[in-house]
């Protein structure tokens, strides 16, 4: 078992927030779906644009310091991975969501387990549920996933998937290390942090998200504000609507516009403790159109049985030491208030 299924097994999700809707059969958002408020969705700052990151520019290193300090979040181009790797995986994801909900419901997520289909694993925090549907895969889940849905072409599914989840893995890499090299740390530390995440077992997971066409969208949400627990994410948006948006104190929503083949990366909760506060774990939200969006993300991690503790040893910590599986399992009973449990 892959160690980011062990640190969710203690956690149980009640299957009432593990079955999405069967979004095919309404014809407008239930009850059940509405969310209070919805209307403020609407009101995102359009003038502002979070950095967009050539990696082939010799000052990447600075820019992506400086984005991951001021932001939390940016957009990259150049990344290295082939556009027909990001359609590949686009289309495996818009195949596995098109198919009816029976066949879905076969690969459901069980209450203890973390891959499969099935709502987002925030939905026990909110009292409405969201106009999404997902699918994680974590190591090479994907494969029995697959045998299930397609028992004679599940090759393609579980090929494109491998290929993807290698090079998410590289880039993820790559990026850490030039996130890693802005603080003020040694290159020893640097190399013993990246390498924890880079091992074969670390708590890497794949994450595809739909946003079924939505009769109303000012009433209901995609993915409600939250923040992602491990390293970073690697976000692939598919389209070219802006759905996704982060909040920036002081300013408001603002979205994040798609840019043509580049790749959206964003700071985790780990990487915030790792920088001691200096890189803020971005809070951002989904939500919902009249046109089906797809999104596929890589959240990149280390092994959950390793030590995470703020870097810097020249500052105080703020925050104290403590495992990841340990992290997990304060996020898992607190959500966005996990990091204040563990503030010194
Ligand atoms: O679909 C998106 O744009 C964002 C997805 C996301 O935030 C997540 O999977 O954690
Ligand atoms: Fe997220």
């Amino acid at each position: 078992m892959s160690d980011l299924s062990e640190a969710y097994r203690d956690y149980p999700v009640h299957l009432q927030h593990i079955i999405p809707l069967d979004f095919h059969t309404v014809d407008s958002v239930p009850e059940s779906h509405e969310w209070p408020h919805s209307d403020c969705l609407k009101a995102v700052i359009d003038e502002i644009s979070i950095p967009v990151i050539d990696l082939m520019d010799p000052s990447a290193e600075k820019l992506v310091g400086h984005a991951s300090e001021n932001w939390g979040i940016f957009q990259v181009t150049n990344h290295g991975v082939p556009l027909s790797m990001l359609m590949d995986v686009e289309c495996e994801a818009r195949r596995l969501f098109l198919l009816p909900i029976e066949e879905k419901l076969k690969v459901l997520r069980s209450p203890e387990g973390a891959t499969g289909y099935g709502a987002a694993r925030i939905s026990p925090f909110f009292s409405k549920f969201m106009w999404h549907e997902g699918f994680t895969i974590i190591g090479s889940s994907s494969l029995d996933h697959a045998k299930e849905l397609w028992p004679h072409e599940h090759k393609r599914f579980c090929d494109v998937i491998d290929e993807y989840q290698k090079k998410m893995k590289e880039l993820a890499h790559k990026l850490l290390l030039l996130i890693l090299k802005s603080l003020e740390i040694s290159e020893e530390d640097i190399t013993s942090c990246a390498a924890s995440a880079c091992e074969s077992n670390g708590a890497g997971a794949l994450q595809f998200n739909s946003y079924p066409c939505c009769p109303n969208p000012s009433r209901a949400i995609g993915l409600a504000p939250h923040t992602d627990s491990l390293l970073l994410t690697i976000l692939n948006q598919t389209q070219d609507s802006s759905a996704l948006q982060i909040f920036r104190d002081g300013v408001g929503w603002i979205p994040v516009d798609p840019v043509r083949d580049a790749l959206v990366v964003n700071v985790g909760d780990l990487l915030h403790i790792l920088s001691n506060g200096k890189f803020p774990s971005v809070y951002h939200r989904v939500i919902v159109s009249e046109k089906h969006r797809i999104s596929v993300a890589y959240f990149y991690g280390p092994r959950t049985d390793s030590q995470v503790a703020p870097l810097s040893r020249i500052e105080v910590p703020i925050y104290r030491s403590l495992s990841v599986k340990e992290f997990i399992s304060i996020k898992a009973k607190h959500l966005e208030k996990a990091l204040s449990f563990i503030r010194i």
